[in-house]
Order: C-alpha cells, then structure tokens, then sequence
C-alpha cells in the first residue's frame, strides 16, 4: 500500500482530453494541438493532464489504431509545456507493458493510472510495483464497472490498493451507470478502501449522466473525478471539464479551476482542431443503453460502411455479447454476421 497524496482542493479534476480524446481524434493528436492544449489546461490550474494513445501506452497498432505522433513525443511536448500540472499516462496491462511505463517516466510522466476490465485487476500489480519503482503516482480505472456488482467492484479496488495503487477509480466505460447504480457503486468502493485511497469516478456522457454522477460521486466522498474539454473523448464523450469547474463552482466545491480560462480553452483550443464533436447520437445512446464499451464507436462506424449495416445494430449486438475493451476485432466478426443475415 502507498500513502495517498495530499489533496489541494475538494475534488482533485484530471483532464483526459488528450487521452480519452484521442478515441474521438482517431488518434490524430499533432504535437501542436498537445502544446496548445496542455498550456491552456495549466493556465486553467488543472492539476493532471493524461496524454497517451487514447487505449493507452503501446495502443498504436493496427488493432486499435495508429497514432499520428509517437506518444514519447507527445508526452515530452506536455512536460515542456505544463508549468503547474502533472502529466498522467494510461497504461492497459497486456497492450502496454513495464518497458513503455519506463519510456513514458523517462519522457516526463509524473502519474500512471493502469487500466483492466472490472473482474481483472489481478492482472495489474506489476505494473503498480514498477510504477512505485519509478517514483510515479497511481491510479486504476476498474473499467465497464456496471458490469459487475458494487461488492464485487469494492473487492477489484482493494487488489489494486494493495499493490500500490493511490486512486481506484469507478470507471463507467460504457456511459450506462444509472445515477442510483454510480451511488451504490462510489459508496462501496469508499466503504473498502476510503482511509487509505482516494476513490475516482471517469464517466461517458452515452446517457448524459457524466456531470450528475460527478455531483453525486463528490457527495459520497469521491475525490478524483474526471473531465475532457469540450468533452472529447469515446462515445458520446466524457464529462466536459469545462462543465465540472462551473457545475462545482456553483455548488461551492473547489477545484482549483477556473472557470472562465476553461472555457477559453474549450471554445479557442479545442473546438477548432475538433473532426466531430461528441455527442449523444443513436450509436452513442445505443452504447450507453446496451452496455457498450465506448471506444467501440469509430470502430463500428468503420465496419458499417464497410460491411453495409447499420452502427447501431452492430453496437447493440456488441451489448448482447458482452464484449469488453480489447474485443475491438469482435466488432468486423458482428458486422459480417449482420450482414449475412440481410
Ligand atoms: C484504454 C481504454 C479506455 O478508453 C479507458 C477508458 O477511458 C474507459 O474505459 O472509459
Ligand atoms: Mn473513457
């Protein structure tokens, strides 16, 4: 177990825009739009930004798609460029490996949050062990955390917790935690390990519940929550920082973020490099509704004009599978089934 760092706000609101966003990107970030972003971040006062491939470190690849920019460089550019902030990395055991953590504390990183599926987090200790080696903080996002029981989930966060990590996240890959599901689940994982971690919530917009879930999570004792400008990320997107500072302000919870340098930094930064601005369309709701990992999205939208169905059905059969993240190849299977069946 490692000691927790000090908190220097009410909630502490970590910025994956450059990360989650990446999904939305197509993986596209360019070095400039990392260097613009990160400064605007940092002059906003956020206190972590995460930059990595959007399925993390090692994620460029035929299957998940290829980076624009190798990732050292856009990691290295976000340390020149944060003068206040702290640079996180995601790391998914089995696409990212100890080697790349050590490329990625080498090009500056301060922070790594180790990704897996909800009932798997036997499969991150490692990383945490290397990640403390490294003088890094920590994080684990339990990921499609509506796939298992609120106990269950409280049992996932205490393995991590006892193998380093400082922040176990309830992390609703899918957008479909329901406000009293999110609750339930925030307040298990508070009861298991809140004297010694502090408990994050990453939320998708797929049923818009992203910033209501952040309001809740903070009432029951959440302390890291998560944000993306313009709320770029996959599915419908993530819980918009720019709406979290102001949704907090008003609510009297600090941030440390203001509110005004936010916005600039949606509207200004991020709004013109945008292909498409996430939204809660059929697919996207479809995600939420059925369960759907929420990087599945381009990738079925490709195999539907590929393959000649429909997104959405190809997403709700995804949902009646119970694929999870990492079965992105399931998806062409799904589609060529569909498209059989016409
Ligand atoms: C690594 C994949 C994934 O995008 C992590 C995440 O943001 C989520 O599960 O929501
Ligand atoms: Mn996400």
């Amino acid at each position: 177990m490692s000691a927790r760092p000090p908190l220097a706000h009410d909630v502490r609101i970590i910025d994956t825009t450059l990360r989650d966003g990446s999904h939305a990107m197509a993986h596209r970030f360019t070095e400039a739009q990392v260097r613009d972003t990160v400064r605007a971040l940092d002059a906003a006062g956020v206190e972590v930004i995460e930059v990595t491939h959007g399925d993390g470190l090692g994620g460029s690849s035929f299957n998940y798609g290829f980076s624009h920019t190798d990732e050292r460089h856009l990691i290295a550019a976000a340390r020149e460029e944060a003068a206040q902030a702290k640079i996180a990395v995601l790391l998914v055991p089995g696409i990212g490996t100890v080697e790349h953590l050590k490329m990625a504390r080498d090009a500056g990183a301060d922070m790594v949050r180790v990704a897996t599926h909800c009932t798997e987090a036997d499969v991150s200790p490692q990383h945490f062990e290397a990640a403390r080696e490294l003088g890094m903080e920590t994080a684990g996002f339990l990921m499609m955390a509506h796939r298992t029981s609120p106990e269950d989930l409280a049992k996932q966060a205490r393995i991590m917790v006892d193998a380093g990590c400082q922040a176990p996240y309830c992390t609703d890959s899918a957008g479909a935690l329901l406000m009293h599901e999110a609750r339930d689940r925030f307040e298990a994982l508070v009861a298991e390990v809140g004297d010694q971690a502090w408990v994050g919530y990453h939320g998708h917009q797929n049923l818009s519940f992203g910033v209501a879930n952040s309001v809740i999570a903070q009432e029951v004792g959440v302390r890291y929550i998560d944000g993306s400008l313009c709320a770029l990320g996959a599915g419908a997107g993530n819980s918009p920082t720019e709406v979290l500072a102001a949704v907090f302000d008003r609510l009297g919870v600090t941030t440390g973020l203001d509110v005004m340098g936010l916005l600039h930094a949606a509207e200004e930064v991020v709004r013109p490099y945008l292909n498409r601005w996430p939204k809660m369309d059929r697919n996207a709701i479809v995600q939420g509704w059925a369960g759907v990992y929420s990087s599945f999205l381009l990738h079925a939208e490709t195999a539907a004009e590929r393959y000649g169905v429909p997104a959405h059905e190809i997403l709700k059969r995804c949902g009646e599978l119970g694929y999870v993240g990492g079965q992105e190849d399931m998806i062409i299977d799904v589609a060529l089934s569909l498209a059989a069946d016409r």
